[in-house]
């Protein structure tokens, strides 16, 4: 970078040494200086001192041929004051780097084209009017080289920044940007090689102003970059024909001619990347916006997913609560009903479960619905299989398709297990945690309800009780 910048410099100052106009080398914009600015401000000032000697040495060097030493000395100098100046009073000001709010922009602008640009105006002035003498008026002097150099900060610092660092991913315009650069282009290039000078010069011709209008459209639509791109283009383009003999401001006086050509660079810089930059503001505003209501909208589907999980579950036992169930079996008994196939139901009841908790506590009855319902989840798992925990101490399994014979030999095996895990159950005659269950199986018929299931089930269950316990009952209905 730090080899980069003199090259960039010492390029910037051979151009703008092309444009100026012989042989007292006026010109319309100074863009060097702005090389220099631009780095410090996307560097934050870091190696400063390195840069601003390699650029005034860059600026000694390119100035050498057209001027005598000590001008060259002075003049890069002033340059050096001038950068120097702006970049204090921007950090003073607290404006931030990136020149993308408009607030940040007129900071610089009052720092820059305005204090820095003037107070260097005025030292060259000085410098040139005490060495030479024969200059033109010193306030002219002063009002050329404040426009010139002001110019170029204006232009080409915010142009330099917007390459220096990344494009937003979302400005993704350059088909749009560059169809509207070569119109732009096209126009300013017939604008400003308008006529040759003299009587030959068409007596209808269009004015630069005219530029003003696809330049707005650019600001408009596209990046502060591709506008500060199409504005220095156009100055340069100025820059060229004035000095090459081309009359696009009407006839005046050489000095005139600058000053025209610079306020109408200044005309259009001002209005084009205040308004891209403004425009620009908003844009990031709305995609700020944009982002904040897409995250809160996918907080609040989280959150609405979350509930509806909570809403269904069971806090206890992790597994389905009534709610599900209900839903669910009237799922699978609709399902049943079109393929024709069985759908078995079973339902479990902890056994002496009241004296369980009478004797054990109120939290260790939870911690033993917890292990039954973990019991069931290992065992019931086929495809569509359910596990819900009915209420109280009283489970159900959902079982789709699965024959009678199926249903009460998954049940055996959860009541065995059960059996075979040993809890401890001093007031069960079986000195163990056991569980009883009662299961029923339907081909569900045109008239049956899911009711008629749950009722044969139910009655499974309580002759499981009645007949002592820790057994499976199958019910006597028709079996799939
Ligand atoms: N710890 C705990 N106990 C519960 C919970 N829900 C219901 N119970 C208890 O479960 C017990 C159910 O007792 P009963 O309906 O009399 O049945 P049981 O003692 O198991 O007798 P049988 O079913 O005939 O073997 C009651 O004491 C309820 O307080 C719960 O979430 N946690």
């Amino acid at each position: 970078m730090l080899l980069l910048l003199p090259l960039l410099h010492f390029a910037s100052v051979k151009l703008t040494l092309s444009l100026a106009r012989s042989p007292e080398n006026e010109v319309v914009v100074w863009l060097p200086n702005a090389v220099l600015l631009a780095a410090l401000l996307h560097w934050r000032g870091r190696r400063g001192l390195a840069m601003a000697a390699l650029t005034f040495a860059s600026d000694v060097y390119a100035n050498l041929p057209v001027f005598p030493a000590t001008h060259a000395v002075l003049l890069s100098l002033c340059n050096l004051g001038e950068v120097t100046l702006a970049w204090l009073l921007m950090r003073r000001l607290g404006a931030s780097p990136e020149l993308e709010r408009i607030q940040d922009f007129g900071r610089f602008l009052l720092a820059g084209p305005l204090i820095g640009a003037l107070t260097a105006s005025m030292m060259a002035g000085l410098a040139l009017c005490t060495l030479d003498g024969v200059h033109p008026p010193y306030a002219t002097l002063v009002l050329l080289w404040w426009f010139g150099d002001g110019l170029g900060l204006l232009i080409y610092t915010p142009l330099l920044l917007s390459f220096l660092r990344p494009a937003s991913p979302r400005t993704s315009d350059w088909p749009q940007g560059a169809a509207m650069m070569a119109v732009t282009l096209a126009a300013a290039a017939f604008i400003f090689t308008q006529g040759d000078g003299g009587d030959l010069r068409p007596h209808v011709a269009m004015t630069p102003q005219l530029l003003l209008i696809p330049l707005l459209y650019i600001a408009a639509r596209c990046s502060l970059r591709c506008t500060a791109l199409a504005i220095a283009l156009i100055s340069l383009g100025s820059a060229w024909s004035v000095t090459t003999g081309h009359h696009p401001f009407g006839d005046a006086s050489a000095h005139e001619t600058i000053l025209r050509t610079q306020e109408y660079i200044l005309t259009l810089s001002t209005i084009g990347m205040g308004l891209a930059i403004m425009l620009g503001e908003q844009r990031a505003l709305a995609h700020e916006l944009e982002d904040k209501v897409r995250a809160r909208t996918e907080e609040l589907e989280a959150s609405n997913r979350l509930l509806a999980q909570l809403s269904t579950t069971d806090s206890l036992t992790g597994v389905a609560n009534r709610r599900r169930f209900d839903e669910a079996l009237a799922r699978e008994w609709a399902r049943a009903q079109r393929t024709g196939e069985p759908l078995s139901l079973g339902l479990l009841d902890v056994d002496y479960f009241k004296a369980y908790n009478d004797h054990y506590g109120h939290q260790a009855g939870d911690e033993c619905l917890r292990q039954v319902a973990t019991l069931m989840g290992d065992h019931v798992r086929r495809a569509g299989d359910l596990v819900a925990r009915y209420g109280g101490e009283e489970f159900a399994f959902i079982s789709p398709a699965a024959g009678a014979e199926d249903a009460a030999a998954l049940a055996r095996t959860i009541c065995a297990t059960l059996q075979a895990q040993a809890r401890p159950h001093m007031r069960s005659p079986l000195g163990v945690l056991t569980a009883s269950m009662g299961v029923a199986t339907l081909v569900p018929g045109k008239d049956d309800s899911p009711d008629t299931l749950f009722r044969l089930a139910d009655q499974a269950l309580y002759e499981a009780k009645h007949k002592g316990r820790n057994r499976v009952e199958q019910a006597d209905a028709p079996v799939g």
